[in-house]
């Protein structure tokens, strides 16, 4: 059931397994928000973990709203990854909060020693596709992404050129704000050239 106006209307239903394998302690991911080019603004993930147990962190962007509990933005929150554990990152957790596996000690596992497989299991969305989402001036398609480091209009989603990690660092200055798809119609037209 989906409870944020931006969530996918329809039943989340994993279209989407990705594997990360991390060999050792010394292997991590850094701070970082899931891309939503393909999920879509406020996805649910959800997150298997396999093997050696590890600390999993998360922090909220500054200028997310705070919560109660949350008592200040520069919080770091850790938990524990066993093995066989389920975590489920829930909106707005892409679009307030970014997340890191840290290189720290790991929980070995006695079959699988430091070694930590997981994977990720996300719905991507029927509208959010190669042939809808917008292409930049590079006529590469754009990554979605929300707006994390201004107050101004936080959390708001928009496309922009995402050429630089194939095209030697190039890119060029597309911007486009997301729009939710009309209701009964699955397209994502755009909002080009609006000020951020
Ligand atoms: O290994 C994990 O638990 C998280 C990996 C992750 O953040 C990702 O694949 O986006
Ligand atoms: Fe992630």
């Amino acid at each position: 059931m989906s409870s944020h106006p931006l969530e996918a209307r329809s039943e989340w239903l994993p279209t989407v397994a990705a594997a990360n394998c991390y060999a050792s302690a010394k292997e991590s991911v850094d701070w970082h928000s899931d891309t939503l080019t393909y999920l879509g603004p406020m996805p649910t993930i959800g997150s298997i973990s396999l093997g050696a147990g590890r600390p999993f962190r998360f922090q909220p962007y500054k200028f997310a709203p705070l919560s109660a509990g949350n008592n200040t933005n520069t919080t770091i929150y850790a938990i524990h990854l066993p093995h066989n554990s389920l975590l489920i990152m829930h909106p707005p957790a892409q679009e307030h909060w970014r997340h890191q596996v840290p290189p720290s000690p790991v929980h070995p596992h006695p079959i699988a020693g430091q070694a930590r497989i997981n994977i990720t299991f996300r719905h991507y969305r029927d509208e959010q596709r190669l042939d809808t989402i917008p292409r930049c001036r590079c006529g590469l398609p754009c990554q979605l992404r929300s707006v994390v480091r201004r107050a101004h209009n936080f959390g708001r989603h928009f496309y922009c050129c995402h050429a630089a990690h194939a095209n030697q660092g190039r890119q060029c200055d597309f911007f486009a704000w997301w729009k939710p798809p009309t209701r009964g119609k699955e397209t994502s037209k755009t909002l080009e050239n609006t000020k951020k």
